[in-house]
């Protein structure tokens, strides 16, 4: 099986798209991630640039312990008037310490008369001198030929000259890169098996996404020889990104039959990985990502369901687990008997001969989906609904009435007040309490209703509210959607309400987020703890 080599980039051009910053730690952390990954080498940064990334090196340098991946330097070829020995850029990568450096260069004519403004041969000399510089330094040495698909389309000899200047020197790799990311598949087939067979050196290839064709272009590439990728985790980078590794690497390993990672165990990594570098670089994570993402294997549709639940390649390109994902099914108004079926056995409710239940649960949900209620948003709401309707409920409280008052003296001074009374633990309780809203007090109101019987409700707290109006023509008569999400610091739960009234959906919610604490959360805990 062919191998193929990783360059990550993640830590240098990944952090050159827009919205990404990353502290020396949060590199730190990252780079750890992709070595246990697997990936061959890890672009860490640009020290040239910033002390920031000096400091990456130098740290990364003493604590951390590779065991798969080179780390790599990344900077340009020496600058026009100055020798290699006195380009201060090119001391500061060497500074970097690190087995292998990554320079950028021209392959453009163009982008050599126009953006440094000098003469083509100046600019293959700077090629010349710089690899060879390094490479008397004893690094191994990865040209990136910068806009080399441009400049090949613009002017070929010119394009391979700058190939052959490093390759003369002794460069170890020239990676072709695809910098506008203008590209076609073709093209980048085509022209990479032309330099396959021109040059005697090693082929990579770096492609950004600005036509959405990174990762089908770098495919392209791989299948007409190149044996070195680059790339980002989730495809972070320069203007529209780079190309995915997090699609990349299981294309190459599951689809076309290269080895790029050291194992199948270390194919498992992916998502946690590509979910990883989102939380750490601070990203939204985008659910529809292929392979990785939240919904990637998220069946909805009850035709599907119903087959995956037959055979899961139904539906499915590849199983989830080989890439560290998992199979999730959806409850919604499209769906199905099976749909509610599995739902329903995941929560640990037994379904055997109970298909007039679930019929019954079924039409609920389509019902109040027709109301407005989406659960595939708000779990928990789901599973308290399944629980109620197929009767495996018992109710820690119950509201018998709630009152809420809201007084504006000015635009700084709201009050509010809510009123409770309530069931628990055998006992009617009535209590006030006062917020700085009405979701705040009726929060705050619950909360001390419950505090004397169910005191672990003071673990839990509210993370997040959300409101969607849902149909903006009726403006305030509209229904409003309220989604709430709560954790004890160790779970995160989601409920959902939905009313005309934004007080009386976020009650719902409110409601649904304790009882599922009280009821669900709690006992499993216990039980948890109890074995
Ligand atoms: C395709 C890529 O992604 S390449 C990587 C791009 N990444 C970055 O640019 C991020 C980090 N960059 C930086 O911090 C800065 O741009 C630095 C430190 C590299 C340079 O900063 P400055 O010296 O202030 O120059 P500035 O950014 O204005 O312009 C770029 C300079 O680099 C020169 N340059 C550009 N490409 C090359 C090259 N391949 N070889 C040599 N010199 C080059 C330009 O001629 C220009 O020099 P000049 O002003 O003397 O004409
Ligand atoms: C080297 C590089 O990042 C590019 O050409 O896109």
């Amino acid at each position: 099986m062919a191998y193929v080599y990783l360059l990550d980039t993640t830590l240098r051009d990944g952090t050159q798209g827009e919205g990404v910053s990353l502290t020396v730690a949060d590199k730190l952390k990252i780079a750890q991630k992709l070595d246990d990954l697997g990936v061959a080498y890890i672009e860490g940064g640009f020290p040239g640039a910033n002390p920031k990334d000096q400091d990456f090196f130098r740290t990364a340098n003493d604590r951390l312990h590779l065991k798969h991946a080179k780390l790599t330097a990344f900077g340009s070829t020496r600058r026009p008037s100055t020798k290699a020995e006195d380009d201060a850029g090119l001391q500061t990568l060497l500074g970097a310490n690190t087995p292998a450096v990554a320079i950028v260069g021209k392959a453009w004519d163009f982008h050599v008369t126009e953006a440094l403004r000098i003469d083509l041969g100046q600019n293959l000399d700077m090629i010349r001198d710089t690899v060879r510089y390094l490479k008397r330094h004893g690094r191994e040495v990865i040209f990136d030929a910068e806009h080399f698909f441009d400049g090949f389309k613009h002017n070929r000899a010119y394009a391979l000259a700058t190939l052959q200047a490093a390759e003369e020197a002794g460069v170890d790799w020239v990676a072709l890169c695809d910098t506008n990311g203008g590209s076609l598949p073709d093209e980048i087939r085509e022209i990479v098996a032309t330099v396959v067979s021109e040059v005697r050196v090693q082929v990579g290839i770096h492609t950004h996404n600005d036509g959405e064709l990174a990762v089908a272009n770098t495919l392209a590439a791989v299948q007409a020889g190149a044996r070195m990728v680059h790339g980002t985790i989730n495809g972070i980078g320069e203007r529209c990104g780079n190309a995915n590794l997090a699609s990349i690497i299981p294309n190459l390993e599951l689809k076309l039959g290269y080895s790029c990672l050291p194992s199948r165990q270390h194919l498992r990594q992916l998502t946690s990985t590509a979910r990883f570098v989102g939380e750490v670089a601070n990203l939204v994570s985008h659910s529809y990502q292929p392979f990785v993402g939240h919904s990637a294997f998220a069946h909805k549709g009850g035709i599907h369901v119903s087959a995956i639940a037959r055979n899961s390649e139904t539906y499915e390109h590849i199983q989830p687990e080989l890439v560290g994902n998992e199979r999730r099914v959806l409850i919604s108004e499209l769906s199905g008997l099976s749909n509610v079926q599995s739902q329903a056995e995941a929560f640990g409710i037994s379904v055997v001969g109970r298909s007039d239940d679930l019929r019954t649960l079924l039409e609920k949900i389509k019902e109040l989906e027709y109301l407005g209620y989406q659960f595939e948003g708000a779990e928990a709401s789901q599973e308290l609904l399944f629980r109620r309707t197929l009767g495996e409920f018992q109710q820690p409280f119950e509201v018998f009435s709630v009152r809420v008052d809201t007084d504006v003296q000015s635009e700084a001074d709201v009050t509010s007040q809510a009123i409770v009374k309530l069931g628990v633990g055998g006992e009617i309780v009535h209590t006030v309490c006062e917020g700085n809203g009405p979701v705040n007090a009726l929060d705050a109101v619950l909360r001390k209703a419950l505090a004397a019987h169910r005191p672990e409700i003071a673990h839990m707290h509210l993370t997040d509210y959300k409101v969607r109006v849902l149909d903006e023509k009726d403006a305030t008569a509209a229904k409003v959607r309220v989604l709430i999400e709560s954790t004890d610091g160790q779970r995160v739960w989601r409920t959902i309400g939905v009313s005309e009234n934004v007080v009386e959906a976020s009650w719902e919610a409110l409601v649904d987020s304790m009882n599922y604490y009280l009821a669900i959360v709690v006992p499993q805990r216990e039980l948890v703890s109890s074995t």
